[in-house]
């Protein structure tokens, strides 16, 4: 809160009656979830008596052990329902410009051809044009290709920048990403009346084609140099500043000047681990520090531009508060997207976990970490402990040598760390950048880290390619706080992937990442608990995160075993006269009611809950479950875990599929091979099972599992459209379709 005039800069309320509702559920959940899995343990334990190795004691063990993942799972995701939050900042109540403090920007980008360099451009000019002193904005560009076409493309778009950011202060322009201005009608209609705004829109548009031809021709001019493929993996370091030498008097210096930006690559080799983003995050973490050390920093990836000028000072308004800025690390934005379709099949726009968990964990210690979108302190990456302490106190200073065994054997950067530097950035750059640029190139190469503790204390984190989830994890270890700002514009926004494999391949590597957390001496339920204990409710948040790809074992369990014990008139469940079919369906329909509350709540339909129920089944039965898989492989020492980039290029096939809401399996692997063939078998077992049940009047017995099928054979219709009648090119890819048709024939014909 601000002292002078008692106004505070933020307000939070607990969103009500949602969370007395969400406590009142639990108790409730509590007591027939436990009826639920007394009833399988007694049951089974007679079965298993009688005959240990039947079908029907193995499916109830099964059965009784899935049960017992999920209750596991339902325990720990209650965390974020405990006590859902509301923020509301007021960016107006800030000091004045001269008072805001400096912001390094970092936009991480890796390859030209997946990530479209116009768009990287895109980002970066956007984040140029942000509503804050100009003078204290520093973007970094990370190029981890070390491409030309970038390094190039960026200095076209710094010159673009001195026109279109002036264009944007002058007319307050709503949305400052070029590409989506030029796109956006609603912004035309709004300004369409000034004639001034039209006749300077008009030249700027004119300017963005050149530059984006521009761009395109660099494009063309690399594309036919091959070779690229051996300098994306083997370069050395660079760094390029350009910056603003706008010339004139002070006062149309004022208007005209934009902030600096400083393009760095760092060095790679073959064979040298470089721990693929949080590695890139790194080099610029210190390559910044010795050029202008803002005391915060905002990460973007090059997939996100800034969709509202305002977003830093919003930011700012929890920074600055003098009572919440000790303990604060970090302000998470959500990740909003613009190209997500009507009918969201994908589940892309992670609805969940943006408008729903994060919003419950910001009423315990702060949301996740989410890699992009976030204003982080410094000093929080730099192992400091929060509270008051002043850099000087917190580093040691006038022990050099002690902070060069942890931060590496950099003078300049371990002053950085000490030194009350200015942040004059003119004064910086005559210092470094003309005597000493060597000195910088270090802080970009392969061996600087060896021997310190950047990875594993320092900076972004390296035991996990979900950096960004395990740094901020120690972050909040450690006692840092963080918040989450949701304002009801969004103030960054991305793409998301629209094709099946590539949301496969995103999911696996984020399900990899988490569960090699869960499995390592970092898992949230130790390692946090021991940590910070004061957050229970915490732990249980990042562990159900850790955890969850293992939901791919009820799924497995709940997607083959009902379904044959089905097929032979085997019962596993309660019959619909007995008192214990009620605490089943309870537990199924409080389930679902919960869901289906907290996508009302979101602002969404029906429609999202199904597609996210049926995204939840599919992926754990793809994704997640290779994901475990990989991790046990990664423990015994076979295969290793990589950092797959999601392809940012589109083609207009996919495009019209994807608006149409029609599943593209295009380029799937064998990775879909057990949800096609669970689906398969469900749907023959539940039509060779109902007309036994039929034969055998025997539906008051089965009618749990007769109900489990139908509910799976509508999640899976996507599946099997894709396998039967579909012929285009997005339908299953044949060698699934014959695998999946072969292993569903199989185990029916084995268990009937
Ligand atoms: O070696 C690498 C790999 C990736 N990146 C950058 O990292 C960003 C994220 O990569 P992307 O392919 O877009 O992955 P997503 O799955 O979309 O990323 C999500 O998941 C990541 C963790 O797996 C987080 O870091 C991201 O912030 C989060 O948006 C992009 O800007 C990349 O250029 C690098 O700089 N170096
Ligand atoms: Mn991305």
């Amino acid at each position: 809160m601000r002292e002078n005039n008692h106004l505070p800069l933020h307000t939070c309320r607990v969103i009500e009656p949602a969370a007395t509702i969400n406590r009142l559920q639990i108790l409730l959940h509590l007591c027939a979830a436990s009826a639920v899995l007394y009833y399988h343990a007694s049951r089974l334990f007679v079965t298993i008596h009688h005959n240990p190795f039947s079908l029907t004691s193995v499916s109830l063990l099964f059965i009784f052990l899935a049960d017992v993942v999920l209750f596991f799972m339902w325990v720990l995701s209650q965390g974020f329902r405990y006590r859902p939050v509301s923020r509301s900042v007021f960016p107006e109540r800030l000091p004045d410009d001269g008072l805001l403090p400096p912001v390094d920007i970092f936009i991480m980008t890796a390859d030209p051809n997946k990530e479209p360099t116009i768009k990287v451009m895109n980002t970066v000019l956007s984040v140029m044009a942000l509503d804050y002193p100009p003078e204290k904005l520093h973007i970094y560009l990370s190029d981890d290709a070390g491409a030309d076409v970038t390094l190039r493309a960026a200095k076209e778009a710094y010159s673009f920048g001195r026109s279109w950011v002036p264009f944007c202060r002058r007319f307050a322009v709503g949305v400052r990403c070029p590409e989506v201005f030029f796109d956006d009608d609603l912004e035309n209609d709004r300004q369409e009346s000034k004639k001034e705004f039209v006749q300077e829109k008009q030249k700027i548009k004119v300017m963005y084609d050149t530059f984006k031809e521009k761009v395109m021709k660099l494009k063309e001019v690399k594309d036919s140099t091959k070779g690229f493929q051996k300098t994306r993996l083997d370069h050395p370091s660079e760094i390029e500043i350009t910056r603003d030498t706008a010339e004139g008097d002070s006062t149309s210096r004022e208007d005209l000047s934009i902030p600096s930006l400083v393009y760095v690559s760092r060095e790679k080799r073959k064979g040298v681990p470089h721990h693929f983003k949080a590695g890139a995050l790194n080099v610029l973490l210190r390559v910044s520090s010795v050029i202008t050390n803002s005391p915060y920093i905002l990460v973007l990836d090059c997939d996100m531009y800034s969709n509202d000028p305002s977003s830093t000072r919003q930011a700012m308004c929890f920074h600055l508060d003098s009572k919440l800025s000790p303990y604060l690390a970090f302000v998470q934005f959500p990740q909003e997207f613009y190209n997500i379709s009507k009918n969201d099949i994908y589940c892309g726009e992670l609805r969940q976990l943006f408008k729903t968990f994060w919003v419950g964990l910001d009423g315990l210690r702060g949301p996740v970490l989410s890699g992009t979108n976030f204003f982080v302190k410094r000093r929080a990456l730099y192992g400091a402990k929060p509270g008051e302490r002043s850099n000087r106190e917190e580093f040691n200073a006038g022990d050099i040598s002690r902070l060069k065994d942890k931060f590496g054997n950099s003078n300049e950067f371990c002053l950085s760390l000490v030194g009350k530097k200015s942040y004059d950035f003119d004064e910086r750059i005559a210092t470094y950048v003309k005597s000493q640029k060597e000195n910088i190139l270090i802080l970009a190469s392969c061996e600087y880290e060896d021997d310190t503790q950047w990875g594993e204390q320092i900076g972004f984190l390296y035991g996990s390619v979900v950096e960004d989830y395990f740094t901020g994890f120690h972050l909040h270890c450690r006692g840092w706080i963080s918040t989450y700002c949701f304002p009801s514009k969004p103030a960054f926004r991305g793409n998301v992937p629209i094709n099946f494999n590539d949301t496969l391949i995103q999911t696996k590597r984020w399900s990899t990442g988490l569960f090699e957390v869960a499995l390592s001496k970092h898992c949230p339920l130790t390692f946090g608990l021991s940590k910070n204990f004061s957050s229970v409710l915490q732990s249980m948040c990042y562990a159900w995160q850790a955890f969850r790809p293992v939901y791919s074992f009820p799924l497995l369990c709940y997607g083959t075993l009902p379904q044959l014990c089905f097929l032979n008139g085997i019962s596993l469940f309660p019959e619909v006269t007995s008192p214990w079919f009620g605490a089943f369906a309870f537990v199924f329909f409080s389930v679902c009611i919960q869901h289906l509350r907290e996508v009302f709540l979101s602002g969404h339909n029906f429609i999202t809950w199904c597609n996210e129920q049926r995204f939840w089944m599919i992926i754990g039965l793809t994704g997640q479950l290779f994901a475990v898989v990989n991790v046990f492989l990664k423990l015994i020492g076979i295969g290793a875990v990589n950092f797959d980039l999601t392809d940012k290029t589109t083609n207009e096939a996919q495009i019209k599929r994807y608006e149409n809401g029609v599943f593209d399996f295009e380029g799937c692997s064998l990775m879909l091979l057990p949800a096609t063939t669970l689906s398969l078998l469900n749907m023959g077992a539940l039509i060779g099972g109902a007309w036994q049940m039929i034969k055998f009047n025997a539906i008051n017995n089965l009618f749990a599992q007769l109900f489990l099928s139908c509910f799976i054979l509508l999640l899976s219709l996507p599946l099997i459209e894709g396998i039967t009648y579909r012929r285009d090119t997005g339908r299953v890819p044949s060698r699934v379709t014959i695998w999946s048709l072969v292993l569903s024939g199989l185990i029916i014909f084995m268990f009937s």
